[in-house]
């Protein structure tokens, strides 16, 4: 192994930083407005602790899954971020070979720098392809066909984007929109974009995405394609019920990076509200035709793994995913384990050790209140009557 390769991502971030631009790393590394919900983004992880537990053969460790029914050797994949040509010239194509050589899936971005027709050539895996809705139907109507004719194997409908967030970063650059290579020959472009001030993106997107995107437009996806199709930026538990109810395949958990609306949750934190905890919520049976909501318990509320935090993801994802799935009075005892209440010293209140005495996890207090109305059952502590208010209080409790 070579002498000076980095050993983690923070070291390809710190390479990144010397070798690009200034507005093309802000542009990557930069969230929405006061990037409150970046720093949250990280921080969120770094308060979820692993419980190891010991004496258990790992000399053989299988960390494969299956997502839409394809086999993949872990719960990462390559989430669909645009321009990839402001880092490496060969752009997505680059990226498509990596991904394929981890054989896992990569979501195409629509802004993608390359075609999705170079892309698809590029080497044979399983991708999807990312949508955007623009107030032009017929240029989002004809990617989808092109993607599917090409063989993806589904649609990543981005649902967080109806105008774009605001990157302070990206004004304060004047960020040049890098030319979308999909848009060639369906779009004319506006040349005197470039001569006014402030981020070129941000303006390109205000002429260009659909503001008055709404659940309907699942409908018209649905009439356009056969794929299935993901929702792509859903952090709550009712907007993950209405996907289900819509039709959608799956939900990716996300916050889009902290890219779009600052002081939303972070992505990890949003799993947990939209991921219900098993043996507590009635699940459909898949054969109901509900094999959707059960998914979701699964793979599809997965958050989009980033490039730059896939290794840290992937860590919390399984322990995410082991955690709520955990049955209840596996590891009960008395008092309550979760570490939220532990950290305020307070009595326990929740639900799981009040009244059921049951699972050794629980969410945070206010969280309870979705979660409570997500399973429609009865409140048997009482303290949401004098819960905080402005908490999503539900009029059950
Ligand atoms: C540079 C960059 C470009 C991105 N471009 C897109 C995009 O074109 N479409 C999209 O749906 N998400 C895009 N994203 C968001 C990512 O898909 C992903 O959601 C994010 O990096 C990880 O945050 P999450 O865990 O909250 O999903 C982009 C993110 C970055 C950092």
């Amino acid at each position: 192994m070579e002498d000076n390769l980095p050993v983690n991502v923070r070291e390809y971030q710190e390479l990144a930083k010397k070798a690009l631009p200034k507005m093309h790393y802000d542009y990557i590394n930069g969230g929405a407005e006061d990037e409150y919900t970046l720093r949250e983004n990280i921080a969120a992880y770094g308060r979820i602790l692993l419980r190891p537990r010991v004496l258990i053969d790992v000399s053989k460790i299988d960390m494969s899954t299956t997502l839409l029914g394809y086999n993949m050797p872990s719960p990462i994949i390559v989430a669909p971020t645009g321009a990839h040509k402001l880092a490496n010239p060969e752009g997505e194509v680059a990226t498509a070979r990596a991904a394929a050589a981890c054989n896992t899936i990569m979501v195409l971005s629509f802004g993608s720098s390359c075609k999705i027709e170079e892309v698809a050539s590029s080497c044979d895996a399983i991708r999807f392809y990312q949508l955007y809705v623009y107030r032009r139907r017929d240029v989002s109507a004809t990617l989808v066909r092109r993607a599917e004719s090409l063989g993806f194997k589904a649609i990543v409908l981005t649902v967080d984007t109806p105008v774009l967030g605001r990157r302070e970063a990206d004004i304060r650059n004047k960020m040049v929109a890098p030319r979308m290579a999909n848009l060639e020959g369906l779009m004319s472009f506006d040349d005197d974009i470039d001569s006014k001030g402030g981020s070129k993106l941000e303006r390109f997107a205000h002429e260009t995405l659909d503001p008055s995107l709404s659940w309907k437009d699942v409908e018209w996806l649905k009439s356009i394609t056969s794929l299935p199709i993901l929702l792509k930026g859903i952090v709550t538990a009712e907007d993950a019920r209405k996907a289900v109810e819509v039709g959608a395949a799956g939900v990716i958990v996300s916050n889009h990076g902290a890219r779009q609306l600052d002081y939303a949750p972070p992505t990890i934190s949003a799993l947990e509200e939209v991921t219900p905890p098993a043996g507590r919520i009635h699940l459909p049976s898949p054969d109901s035709g509900h094999a959707a909501h059960m998914q979701m318990r699964g793979m599809h509320v997965q958050p989009a793994a980033s490039v730059m935090r896939a290794r840290r993801r992937a860590v919390t994802a399984t322990y995410g995913g082991g955690r709520l799935r955990g049955a209840a009075g596996t590891d009960s005892g008395p008092g309550c384990r979760c570490r939220w209440l532990r950290r305020w010293r307070g009595p326990c209140r929740c639900w799981w050790t009040a009244g059921s005495g049951g699972a050794p996890t629980c969410s945070r207090r206010w969280r309870w209140a979705p979660r409570q109305s997500w399973w429609g059952g009865r409140c048997s502590t009482g303290w949401r009557r004098a819960g905080r208010p402005g908490r999503g209080t539900s009029s059950r409790c």
